[in-house]
């Protein structure tokens, strides 16, 4: 069995991978596929924006695919990035600037206000049928400084709920077992039937 994931963030792909693997599923991306379209992400919402890119995929190569659209979500900078996190510094996605702008624009804010949320929407898009969608939350506050590097994206700067480490610092064993994606497809998990 195999599924197609309608992204090309190649750190997004790992974690399916790992994921889709225990339930022995194989998992293909649109970094396979040659010429694929880069969806434009015109929605407000992480679920307008997963569906848009899900349907997309879905009509373009006639196949059941998965899309998932993600973001930090932080209090005190009114939910920003939120759906801009892949380019809150600029157009060209960047890891490191990004998290520069939210160090930045944190730099003053107190311990107690620096509460964020990691929020993975996950879309099902079917030729012809109704898409499903779920959502995923981790909890955990912005650190003052990057540590760790596995993960991706904004995985140095977040510091997990209830523990001193950030994202970065956990294997991706831990990590999956958390994180807004492992919660989201958890929810599809007795829904894998619409993918095959
Ligand atoms: O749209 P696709 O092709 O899937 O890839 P993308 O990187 O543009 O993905 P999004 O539009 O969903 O933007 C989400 C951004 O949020 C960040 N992000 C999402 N999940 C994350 C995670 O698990 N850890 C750290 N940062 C994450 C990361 O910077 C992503 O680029
Ligand atoms: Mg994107």
């Amino acid at each position: 069995m195999k599924v197609l994931i309608a992204t090309k963030n190649a750190g997004k792909v790992k974690e399916f991978e790992f994921m889709f693997a225990e339930m022995g599923v194989e998992v293909s991306s649109l970094l396979d596929v040659e010429d694929a379209p880069e969806v434009e992400e015109t929605g407000t919402t992480f679920a307008e924006n997963a569906r848009l890119k899900a349907e997309e995929i879905a009509n373009l190569y006639n196949l059941p695919v998965i899309s998932d659209d993600s973001g930090l979500v932080i209090d005190a900078i009114g939910g920003r990035p939120g759906v801009f996190s892949a380019r809150y510094a600029g157009i060209e996605k960047d890891d490191d600037k990004n998290m520069d702008k939210v160090l930045d624009e944190m730099r003053s804010v107190p311990e107690h206000e620096r509460t964020a949320r990691f929020v993975c929407t996950l879309a099902v898009a079917r030729p012809g049928k109704a898409t499903v969608i779920v959502e995923g939350h981790c909890e955990g506050s912005i650190a003052y400084k990057k540590t760790g590097s596995h993960g991706f994206g904004y995985d140095p700067i977040f510091l997990v709920q209830g523990t001193s480490n950030t994202m970065a610092e956990l294997t991706k064993e831990e990590k999956n077992q958390i994180s807004h994606r492992a919660k989201a497809l958890a929810k599809l998990k007795d829904q894998m039937h619409l993918l095959f």
